[in-house]
């Protein structure tokens, strides 16, 4: 199955204390979202996604912010199920597709959409999605790169996701806005019901 079609929102989740992952998990797992994006952007993030990966058999963990070859390593020794950067290098790519794990590859132009759609990958991350064109970019390319989809990420909220998920290209759309408070799990958990009703 791919990614994009396990949730039409994926959360981008930042974790400051690894004690927050498993309860946030259940969460967003009984709001009805089983992906969770854990961004490598803290310190307490590859515990974070051992303890999602151990302890929460229903949701599938990945790892987000991949941007160095180590990252991509560490994440899949935590038990990352899937690997997403925000932009490609040839040194992340690599690494990250040595892993064997399922990867979403960040792209903003339609030359780095080409270049990754030349290497085999025909779902990608749209980042940074609104600063970078959203709606009308995304509907642009629709015509000249017929076989990619996207989930754009990036300046997305509750209320501008559903126009997204209306393109044909789209997948599913990232955003921090599930998780915004990762501490209140009954707000979690209703804005993923939210996001898993569309
Ligand atoms: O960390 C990464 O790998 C990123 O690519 C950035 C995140 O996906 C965005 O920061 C989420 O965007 P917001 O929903 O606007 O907060």
């Amino acid at each position: 199955m791919s990614l994009l079609d396990l949730s039409p929102v994926v959360p981008v989740v930042v974790l400051e204390d690894a004690a927050d992952a498993v309860p946030l998990a259940l969460a967003l797992v009984r709001g009805g979202v089983r992906i969770i994006e854990v961004t490598l952007r803290t310190p307490a993030a590859l515990e974070s996604i051992r303890r999602i990966a151990a302890e929460v058999p229903d949701a599938v963990v990945g790892a987000g912010t991949v941007t160095a070859p180590e990252h991509a390593v560490a994440a899949a020794e935590a038990g990352a199920r899937f690997l997403v950067t925000p932009g490609t290098t040839e040194r992340v790519l690599g690494a990250a597709a040595d892993t064997g794990l399922p990867v979403l590859p960040g792209a903003a132009t339609v030359s780095e959409a080409m270049r990754l759609a030349e290497l085999g990958y025909a779902e990608l991350k749209f980042f940074p999605a609104e600063a970078s064109g959203g709606i009308g970019f995304l509907k642009s390319i629709a015509g000249p790169l017929p076989g990619l989809r996207f989930c754009p990420t990036g300046g997305i909220s509750a209320t501008t996701a559903p126009a997204y998920l209306a393109l044909p290209n789209v997948g599913c759309v990232g955003g921090s806005w599930l998780t915004a408070n990762p501490t209140d799990l009954a707000g979690v958990e209703r804005l993923a019901r939210e996001a898993s009703a569309r």
